[in-house]
């Protein structure tokens, strides 16, 4: 046998292997970042010559520099992390990092006897860097180089002998783990440690995503790397890392063609607290400022949503009858207007020409059919309101060379009175979104607009639910269906003044202004921006038909990564959400990938929560999980004080575990949750079921998993989300609703 099992002598001898290598890549980058502020300072001073030619050759200088710079400064944490040893390739052709290309080992790289010689082994890290004699001493993850780490399994090993995950702080090497891939073989490699993925994944939980870059598999590897066709739709259970794959992805298809995704990545997540748990993995990843991640409630500027509809209402405003219910109001609101003028009255020719309400009334109707945006039909309200007036004048000319010159000076002497503007401003002001969609609060006003679309008691509950103070989730897929069918005035739109580095070079995305931190870059460069060259879609499944449109306006021309899992929908209705993402992504030809492996739970609360998927979508595959802590689901059923049990049930898994515990409730038990955990400090957080999205902990307190099933036509898919957000214990607290058994196992979480 090949493979020594490493004793600690062994392990040391290992560490210090690579101890060695890491300060030689860190004496290489120090020299890299002299040369890199070297080329920096060069290229400002050659900034001052203005030709084009000057220009090119400073821009490309820029560029590299920046390049260097940003990516150095940022990542000289634990920036090398992983190694593979190979066996000689087919052929000796080697690719632009240094390394060879062939995946397929050479006929005669093994002996008859099993051995074998490592012919190249190489470090692979978050960005690459070459020896000055261009070896490769890292190669960056993303780089073709470094897709055997990923991809090869003892199954289909390739050219890979050892994969090695290091691990590192700083400048310090603290430990190595090894998979040896062909174990058959003879090479003499020793082998360190359990595997680095079973180390990654009992890591204790903080409230920030990790990226998982040193421990990619290989199923993940294929979306991560695939090529960026129309559409790439990536499907697969709870915790099979489709949002750790989706934002690896963003950082791989920058690396791949940073140019064109200087165009901006969008990353849409259905919540504000996802949105927060997951946007530190692409700065980890070297990659800040090009993606920004945003809460579906927040793809519209100036607006946080931070209500929750009932699920009734929810279903009304993300339908798409709302669309025709939008159009009516937005020709509707016109009329509303306090203090609409009843008659225009000016002086022409001498003499006093007026439209009465009727006759503006006619002028309004004309103006208003077909489908142009209200704000957009002004000038042809202006230009109907002057034949109206030239007709009230009764002028007559036979030479239409003369009419056409008085006709001219009519409308100039009209359209420069102050009267005309005031009264144009008045009966066709500019309407915002806002108003239009505050003005559907009014119950008889949206039943006359919604008529034959939404039934009565429809109409009450959006209507009660818009006279609340502040707009929710669902309301912001509203007011951008409004913003398009009433659009902005011609003159609103901002020019963005020509600059010609601007078309040199994606500059900007490097070149941070003067004092604005990363962030603050990002929130710039997304409000600036309303179309993106990729849409990336988490949790895909959640998205209503008006949200579909509202994100699909965003994304035109764009390419798109979309991920989801339909059995954790909270839309009610499955179908439906499919066929608007249909709508919204057309024809455009789609590539599909299925994960299949459960990463974040043991199998033991991955056992339970296949129990209530079997009952959310009969028929459906669990996905299978990765490991097992021995530790079953704890089931406690409440006494008089629901409150106290939980925060004692929340307590002891803080003392059983390193880092963060959920507290998942039914939606309308938030606000009292986050009181019965109140001072238990910033590990527990209480949450509603709807808020769980996405977001894991390593251990969770379910409450009343009836309560959460009940509270809306898609609450078993719901619960089903609630059970998987655990990486270690589960806790279910039952009440009577649930029906629990001697055991305290409710109802809907027997197998039986
Ligand atoms: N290859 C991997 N190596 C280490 N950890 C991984 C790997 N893949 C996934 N994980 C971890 O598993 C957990 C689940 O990943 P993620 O949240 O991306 O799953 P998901 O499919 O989006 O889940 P959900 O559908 O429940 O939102 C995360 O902690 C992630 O870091």
């Amino acid at each position: 046998m090949a493979a020594q099992t490493a004793s600690s002598g062994v392990r040391d001898q290992e560490i210090a292997a690579e101890q060695a290598h890491l300060d030689r890549v860190y004496h290489r980058l120090e020299e890299k970042i002299t040369e890199a502020e070297f080329l920096m300072h060069d290229a400002a001073q050659r900034g001052h010559v203005g030709t084009p030619g000057a220009l090119a050759e400073r821009d490309a200088q820029v560029y590299r520099a920046g390049v260097r710079l940003n990516r150095l400064n940022n990542e000289f944490e634990d920036f090398l992390f992983g190694r593979i040893d190979l066996l000689r390739g087919k052929d000796g052709v080697k690719g632009p990092d240094g390394a060879f290309t062939s995946v397929d080992p050479a006929d005669d790289a093994v002996g008859p006897d099993a051995t074998a010689e490592i012919a190249e082994t190489l470090h692979i890290g978050r960005i690459g860097v070459l020896d000055t004699d261009y070896a490769p001493l890292v190669i960056d993850w993303r780089a073709p180089a470094a897709a055997p780490f990923y991809r090869s399994t003892p199954v289909a090993p390739g050219r890979v002998v050892r994969r090695r995950v290091i691990r590192s702080k700083g400048r310090r090497v603290l430990g190595v783990e090894d998979d040896l891939l062909r174990p058959e073989l003879d090479t003499g490699l020793p082998v360190v440690g359990d595997g680095a993925l079973m180390a990654a994944l009992g890591q204790a939980r903080t409230h920030s995503m990790r990226d998982i870059v040193a421990s990619i598999q290989a199923e993940q590897d294929l979306v991560i790397r695939a090529p960026a066709a129309s559409v790439t739709e990536v499907s697969g259970g709870p915790g099979t890392g489709k949002t750790a794959v989706a934002l690896h992805r963003a950082a791989y298809l920058l690396y791949q063609d940073r140019r064109r995704y200087a165009g901006g990545i969008l990353c849409v997540s259905p919540t504000p607290l996802l949105v927060a748990y997951t946007e530190g993995v692409l700065p980890s990843l070297g990659e800040e400022g090009q993606v920004a991640i945003r809460a579906v409630g927040s793809l519209v500027d100036g607006v946080t949503a931070d209500l929750y509809d009932d699920p009734a209402v929810a279903r009304v405003k993300g339908s798409l009858r709302m669309q025709k219910v939008l159009r009516n109001a937005a020709r509707g609101c016109l009329d509303l207007v306090p203090a609409r003028p009843s008659q225009l009255r000016v002086v022409a020719f001498g003499r006093r020409l007026e439209l009465g309400e009727q006759e503006l009334a006619e002028v309004r109707r004309q103006v208003l059919g077909g489908t142009t945006p209200v704000n957009l039909l002004r000038p042809r309200a202006r230009r109907l309101l002057l034949d109206a007036l030239w007709r009230r004048a009764g002028r007559r000319f036979d030479d239409a060379e003369l009419a056409a010159e008085e006709r001219q000076g009519f409308d100039e002497d009209i359209t420069t009175e102050p009267e005309f503007t005031t009264f144009l401003d008045a009966w066709w002001p500019v309407l915002e979104p806002r108003t239009v969609l505050a003005s559907l609060a009014d119950e008889r006003r949206l039943g006359r607009w919604a008529r034959r679309v939404l039934t009565p008691p429809e109409v009450r509950r959006v209507a009660r639910s818009l006279r609340r103070d502040g707009a929710s989730v669902h309301d912001v897929a509203l007011l951008d269906e409004l913003d398009t069918l009433l659009g902005s005035p011609p003159r609103e739109k901002r020019k963005r003044e020509l600059d010609p580095l601007d078309q040199l070079t994606g500059l900007d995305e490097l070149m941070p202004q003067l004092g604005e931190t990363a962030r603050e870059r990002a929130e710039r460069l997304a409000r600036e921006r309303t179309e993106y060259t990729h849409v990336i879609v988490d949790e895909a499944q959640d998205l209503t038909p008006m949200q579909w449109r509202m994100v699909g306006r965003r994304g035109r021309t764009a390419t798109w990564t979309i991920v989801g899992d339909p059995a954790q929908s909270s839309w009610s209705d499955v179908d439906e959400a499919a066929q608007a993402r249909d709508e919204a992504l057309g024809t455009r030809p789609r590539r599909r990938f299925t994960l299949t492996v459960n990463y974040r739970n043991p199998a033991e609360i991955a056992e339970v929560a296949s129990t209530v998927l079997a009952l959310a979508m009969p028929g459906s595959e669990p996905p299978r999980a990765v490991r097992s802590t021995g530790v079953e689901p704890r089931y406690e059923v409440a006494g008089a004080d629901l409150g106290a049990d939980v925060r004692a049930a929340a307590e002891r898994l803080l003392a059983e575990v390193d880092g963060t515990v959920g507290v998942v409730v039914a939606m309308n038990r938030r606000a009292q949750a986050r009181d019965w955990v109140a001072g238990l400090g910033d590990r527990v957080v209480a949450l509603g079921s709807l808020e769980a999205k996405g977001l894991e902990y390593d251990a969770t307190v379910v409450v009343s998993p009836a309560e959460i099933a009940e509270e809306s036509p898609a609450g078993l898919r719901v619960l089903y989300v609630a059970l998987t957000r655990a990486t270690q214990r589960l806790t279910v607290v039952a009440r009577e609703a649930d029906l629990p058994d001697a055991g305290g196992v409710p109802d809907l979480l027997r197998a039986d």
